[in-house]
């Protein structure tokens, strides 16, 4: 492995906040997106979608998450986009939290923390999501690896998605919900850990009044992130009665809200501008 950047990713997510605003942009190229910026479906159509959200928005968004899913589905020549446009929003200063949802067994979760988390790694990211649900055990790995390379690891705690609840609401023998117990691991790995936490975990921001039936302590000391703002109906309003007091560690998420804008790049700036200043007013009040 090469040095270890000198700070931890929850001290560097935490500044870049505060600097520029708490919002994640997710880079998702929907082929209805590459269709309605008049875009091919093909890896041209992909590589100009990537290039011009990562020149609107990498200079001025504290995180850009691309989902790798979109640039898998064209083979190697799209991962190759997705390393450039990982590699060129880090270089403009914008936090890169790879959105790849990876989960399994520990043996093979290390392959898949060095892929994300190790720096010598074309796809090397500031942090990356993954699946709890092979047992958060299973994560030690991309844990531990990110601890050593100043990274971070975004773990599914209580998704967006309505059918997240079946597993994530589930009770277990000791009386907690699954997604409780994933927050209070959470909790641990961050302990002592200031200004913030590098071990987060994803809380839709979908949820409204269900969190409180997931028995669910939002504060762990760790980076909450929530998408769900935008094209999947809540606003950035919802976050304070979500959220209550753990607001302030909230990196909510939108892509497509901000994506249908595009391709203008002014336009796309105004509307991620937008949606910063609609957070920082709804969690200063
Ligand atoms: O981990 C995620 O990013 C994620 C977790 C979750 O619970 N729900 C969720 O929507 N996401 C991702 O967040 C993005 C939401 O996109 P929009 O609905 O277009 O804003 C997509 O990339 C999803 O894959």
């Amino acid at each position: 492995m090469t040095p270890t950047p000198a700070e931890p990713f929850g001290a560097r997510l935490r500044r870049a906040m505060d600097e520029r605003g708490p919002l994640c942009v997710g880079i998702d190229p929907h082929a209805s997106l590459l269709a309605d910026w008049g875009l091919s479906d093909d890896i041209a159509g992909l590589e100009r979608f990537a290039m011009t959200v990562v020149e609107a928005l990498a200079d001025r968004v504290a995180v850009l998450k691309p989902q790798s899913a979109f640039f898998e589905r064209f083979g190697s020549r799209g991962v190759a986009v997705l390393e450039r446009a990982v590699a060129d929003s880090r270089a403009a200063g914008a936090l890169v939290l790879m959105d790849a949802k990876r989960g399994d067994i520990g043996s093979t979760m290390a392959a898949y923390a060095a892929t994300y988390l190790d720096p010598a790694s074309p796809l090397f990211s500031d942090a990356v999501t993954v699946s709890p649900y092979l047992g958060y055990g299973s994560l030690r790995p991309a844990l531990d690896l990110a601890r050593e390379s100043g990274t971070g690891v975004f773990v599914l705690a209580l998704t967006s998605n309505p059918e997240g609840a079946e597993v994530q609401h589930a009770v277990r023998a000791d009386g907690s919900t699954v997604a409780a117990t994933m927050l209070d691991h959470l909790r641990a790995e961050n302990a002592g850990a200031a200004p913030l936490g590098s071990y987060g975990a994803v809380v839709g921001a979908t949820l409204g009044t269900t969190l409180g039936a997931a028995g669910a302590d939002l504060a762990i000391n760790g980076p909450l992130l929530a998408p769900g703002i935008g094209a999947q109906g809540a606003t950035a309003a919802d976050l304070p009665k979500v959220f209550g007091a753990a607001v302030r560690d909230v990196v909510p998420n939108v892509s497509r809200g901000v994506l249908r804008h595009g391709p203008d790049v002014a336009a796309l700036r105004e509307s991620a501008a937008r949606f910063a200043g609609e957070v920082r007013e709804a969690a200063a009040a």
